[in-house]
């Protein structure tokens, strides 16, 4: 039975090492995996007292579970106290959403209400019976044609209840209710009837100037309030005007995106007023297009139109996109050629306007809208809207690893529309454990009720036992490494900056400190059981799962090649040595962001570092047998670097199935990095983990522990030298 258990441990860490939660620990601060280990507490609690079978009921629930329907969930998540530390958390970039459905419906009805040219019509006659059937017409007209009716929200007006009773009935509108997505219209194609007519009621409002202004800036601020930094939106340009404040419709696109960068400008001057400056970088625009009645000629309209707008407005317009229901509409190899054309004119005018494109938003399996999934592949594309099918495909899923292109998924949405039934059926895991890079996106929130990306946060949290505060901070980290936010000179710091903040902020924004934290009380069981788990985590993943998290790390950031050059070309000048080192650290903190450099800042070059200033001597290879397999440790090929920091890894944790041998390893590197070497290279402080300590204390004559002296929150410490 020992030999047993031990197999089923070894098998779940080696299983765990190989998922994404596992690199996501390996970066990570000891303040943060704190955080962590509460949230997973708070999660554990509330399975229990929120989401079991023994907790309150939940109105309208068939069955309550973590993860069920969330239009039927809503109310409760927002009462939990998991929600309240998530909505805490900085959320990254908002990289998919389509900006008509942005704003919460009552808001954007609030808005409107202030405008007296906003009229509203129906098909029939509204009564009680009919209400509920009949959607609102919205309309601004010209001052001329107003009307000297009542206005339907009048207590007198026959039918409603008043003003509540007109704005339940146009919230309804524009919303998906529970009885709608899991009763009236559960199947993909009823619901997306349902979702399509929330559009043409909204139309009616958004695609009026006067309203445009203030709608595009209240998504701006609830974003920002939700801890959102920066935003891609989609727009829709298949309406060519817009209604202008007199009444008429002739504003055109031009018109908008100077609106939509005023208001982008007024927000930022606004943030910076209250010294705010670094909650919010900006937003640009994915041109989009709708595939409906869409034929090839339309579709060379649009692509010039998106041209024409990015020589205006470059710094507005970063992708091009079709939208629409994928399963009924026709396929992207439809539209080949004039894509093709699309890329050749880019060439010429020298603009660069990449496809992010939606594909594989489907249940299909081999048919068109699955198959979209290797056109937008094969056309390039920066990143996937959606590709709810791609787990299904193992090249695809190779191919986004390799070439970084990432997926935008949209959980809450996928399960309102009917994809999946419940989070805990949603591919997301699946795909995030693949390697494939994911980012969180919340679609059309207005119609969902969604807003911000907290509630897509949470579902993601919720169903896993696994997955916790880390990996979803790498999720966010990874939605500011995947959009096309180019730094104009002056922003480059503002963007490093909040990069940092991300990474740093994140468990801050947990409620480390207040008195009803669980933080203090480790006593309770379930805390012991977490941190249990924790510290098994740490002594048996660390060895390899760090490899992993490395080999990932240098991977999707092409370092080692740069590194190996370095290697290769700097003789051992010291001087010369760290100059270049550092500038490749500083040039790794902007393009990697924090963790990522962190990571590379105190693992990697402290590893490179202790090679580089051994003697050059070839060693004799080294073997590590890792899971039963013989590596042979070469430390002087420049491949075989991160063998070495692999080496070191394993060296450093001790873990029990990694059987390293490295006594000679060890040997030599007593032998030939003394702890006087550090104070030769005239640092004035070193900064290193208590990991690494300790690792110098087992293994490098001279090291005296007592040199080391701080400490503190973030596990680090410093030594003077
Ligand atoms: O999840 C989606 N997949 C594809 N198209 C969508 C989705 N959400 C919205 N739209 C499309 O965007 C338009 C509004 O800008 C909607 O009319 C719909 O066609």
């Amino acid at each position: 039975m020992e030999e047993y258990l031990r197999e089923h441990e070894l098998l779940i860490a080696e299983d765990r090492s190989h998922r994404v939660d596992a690199d996501a620990f390996g970066v990570a601060s000891d303040t943060e995996k704190q955080a962590d280990q509460i949230l997973r507490r708070i999660r554990a609690e509330e399975h229990e007292t929120v989401w079991s079978r023994a907790a309150p009921e939940i109105p309208g629930a068939a069955h309550v579970f973590p993860g069920m329907e969330f239009l039927t969930a809503r109310e409760t998540i927002l009462k939990t106290k998991l929600f309240r530390a998530v909505a805490k958390m900085p959320k990254g970039t908002l990289l998919h959403s389509h900006l008509d459905a942005t704003v919460n419906a009552r808001v954007l009805l609030n808005i409107a209400l202030k405008h007296p040219a906003i009229h509203v019509r129906t098909s029939t006659r509204l009564t009680a019976e009919t209400i509920h059937n009949v959607l609102p017409e919205f309309c601004p007209l010209p001052q001329d044609q107003w009307t000297s009716l009542g206005s339907l929200t009048d207590s007198v007006y026959e039918q409603g209840s008043g003003s509540a009773g007109f704005n339940e009935w146009a919230v309804c509108a524009l919303t998906i209710n529970p009885t709608e997505a899991y009763h009236t219209h559960n199947t993909t194609a009823k619901i997306w009837e349902k979702f399509l007519s929330t559009f043409a009621v909204a139309r009616g409002l958004v695609w009026y100037m006067l309203i445009f202004v203030e709608y595009v800036r209240e998504f701006f601020l609830s974003s920002i309030e939700d801890g959102i930094l920066y935003i891609e939106t989609r727009i829709p340009f298949w309406y060519k005007y817009m209604i202008g404040a007199d009444g008429q419709e002739n504003v055109p696109h031009r018109e908008w995106l100077l609106v939509y960068d005023e208001v982008i400008a007024g927000v930022k001057r606004d943030l910076a007023a209250q010294g705010r400056s670094d909650e919010f970088v900006g937003s640009k625009i994915i041109y989009s297009a709708v595939k409906k009645d869409l034929t090839c000629e339309g579709l060379e309209w649009f692509l010039e139109d998106c041209i024409a707008l990015k020589q205006e407005f470059p710094h507005l317009i970063c992708g091009f996109d079709l939208v629409g229901p994928e399963d009924p509409l026709p396929p992207l190899i439809n539209f080949i050629v004039p894509f093709q054309r699309f890329v050749t004119r880019q060439k010429v005018l020298d603009l660069d306007i990449p496809f992010i494109l939606h594909a594989g938003e489907t249940l299909g399996d081999g048919t068109a809208a699955d198959m979209n999934l290797y056109d937008t592949i094969l056309l390039g594309t920066k990143r996937i809207g959606h590709s709810f099918s791609l787990a299904k495909h193992p090249k695809l899923m190779e191919l986004c690893r390799e070439r970084n292109i990432a997926v935008e998924m949209c959980p809450i949405s996928n399960e309102i529309l009917r994809l999946t039934g419940s989070m805990p059926m949603h591919p997301l895991p699946i795909l995030m454990n693949q390697g494939v890079p994911i980012t969180l996106n919340s679609d059309d929130p207005a119609v969902f009720g969604n807003m911000g990306l907290s509630f897509d946060f949470f579902q993601v949290l919720i169903v896993s036992e696994v997955t916790g505060l880390l990996t979803v901070k790498a999720l966010a980290r990874d939605s500011l490494k995947h959009n096309q936010y180019t730094a104009h000179p002056g922003d480059t710091f503002i963007w490093s900056t909040l990069q940092k903040r991300i990474c740093s902020s994140l468990a801050c924004g947990m409620p480390l400190s207040r008195p009803e934290s669980p933080a203090s009380t480790h006593a309770d069981a379930t805390s012991r059981k977490t941190r249990h788990r924790v510290d098994y985590y740490a002594r048996t993943h660390n060895a390899i799962s760090l490899w992993h998290a490395h080999d990932l790390a240098l991977a999707r950031a092409e370092c080692l090649p740069k590194i190996a050059v370095l290697r290769a070309s700097v003789p051992p000048l010291r001087t010369r040595y760290f100059a270049i080192r550092d500038e490749l650290r500083d040039q790794y903190r902007l393009e990697l962001g924090r963790a990522q450099t962190k990571y590379l800042g105190d693992h990697y070059f402290k590893v490179f570092d202790a090679l580089h200033f051994m003697q050059m001597r070839p060693p004799p290879p080294y073997q590590l047998e890792v899971r039963g397999r013989m590596h042979e440790l070469n430390l002087w090929q420049e491949g075989h670097l991160k063998a070495c920091v692999m080496a070191y890894h394993v060296w450093k944790s001790e873990a029990r199935h990694c059987r390293l041998k490295i006594r000679e390893l060890r040997k030599e590197i007593a032998g030939r990095f003394l702890w006087r070497d550090f104070a030769r290279m005239r640092w004035e402080r070193v900064r290193m983990k208590w990991a690494a300590v300790c690792a110098f204390k087992q293994g490098i004559r001279g090291c005296d522990p007592s040199r080391a002296c701080g400490g503190g929150a973030s596990g680090s410490i410093s030594v003077r030298v």
